[in-house]
């Protein structure tokens, strides 16, 4: 792989003197006999762009639904922040600052990307229904300056001009983007992306990188899942690897394509010398599966 692919940020954003604001802490979780995160530890710096790598069925997703409250750990923990998440529920999770993007594309098709974007912003509005009901002043200027953000967020994301456009004629690479734009308007601190390059012709995925990096220099921390070694090597500036629910590398990404057991991970037994990360497969060469939501 050219070393220029590699990410060479001093990562002047990451805080790396605080405490975390992420912690995932021992955390296991079985489906019956299944163990999909086996004692899974890493965290995640303020301002930092962490990648969350392995083949399919790894558990990167399922570890995306601990950290959103869609499943409770069998064992273990996450703090977000100062707060312990497990037991909390995921609308909770969202206004505590965790936004997420799903694998497959999850907008409400028939509501244009303007209202989209504005049921992300719901999360943090004070006005009550009775307010709403009777259009009283303080939900009019609420009112306001939510579709004023949201038009800034669809801008930011390169769609302004499709603001009154419904959600299910947008093409794939503006849902997408679309699908950004909304975790954005839930102001997050830390935002997850599972898979945002999924589907994407080159040119995009460099339009994505860029997006990443602009989303992460607003400061916004991300954690991102994704198969695209490529991209992932770009721009993350440390590399969580998981294999069968286990944690096996966890380093940035110089180090990470260096690494035997990630190596071999990927690709079977490394084969002496004569193996490279940028061997890796897509996903697309991986056979998986196109829905791994959990
Ligand atoms: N709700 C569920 N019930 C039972 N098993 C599940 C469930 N969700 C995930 N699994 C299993 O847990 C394991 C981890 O799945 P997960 O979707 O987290 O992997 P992944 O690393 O995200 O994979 P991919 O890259 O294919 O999306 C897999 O064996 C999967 O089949």
């Amino acid at each position: 792989m050219a070393d220029n692919l590699v990410s060479e940020t001093a990562a002047p954003y990451v805080d790396q003197t605080g405490p975390p604001l992420l912690s995932v802490d021992n955390v296991t979780l079985k489906f019956g006999g299944l163990t999909a995160l086996n004692q899974v530890s890493f965290e995640v710096r303020k301002g930092e762009i962490l990648a969350l790598i392995g083949p399919n069925g790894a558990g990167k997703t399922t570890c995306f639904n601990v950290m959103t409250g869609l499943y409770r750990p069998t064992a273990g923990t996450v703090v977000f922040d100062g707060t312990k998440l497990p037991g909390r529920k995921p609308h909770h999770i969202t206004k505590l600052g965790i936004a997420r993007t799903f694998q497959s594309i999850r907008l409400f098709p028939e509501m244009t990307a303007m209202e989209n974007v504005l049921v992300g912003a719901d999360v943090h509005h004070k006005t009550s229904v009775v307010g709403a009901l009777f259009g009283l002043p303080r939900h009019r200027r609420e009112e306001r300056e939510g579709r004023a953000e949201a038009l800034r967020l669809l801008d930011f994301v390169g769609m302004k001009h499709l603001a009154g456009e419904v959600a299910r004629n947008l093409s794939y690479g503006y849902q997408r983007r679309l699908e950004i734009a909304r975790a954005l308007a839930t102001k997050p601190k830390l935002l997850c992306l599972d898979e945002p390059a999924a589907g994407f012709n080159p040119a995009e995925k460099e339009e994505l990188r860029e997006l990443i990096r602009r989303i992460r220099d607003l400061g916004h921390t991300i954690l991102l899942i994704e198969h695209d070694m490529r991209l992932v090597m770009g721009i993350a500036e440390r590399i969580v690897v998981l294999e069968f629910g286990q944690k096996i590398a966890d380093a940035p990404p110089a180090e990470v394509r260096e690494n035997p057991k990630v190596i071999a991970a990927y690709l079977g037994e490394p084969d002496e010398d004569d193996v490279d990360a940028d061997l890796m497969p897509d996903r697309d060469d991986q056979g998986g599966s196109d829905d791994g939501d959990s």
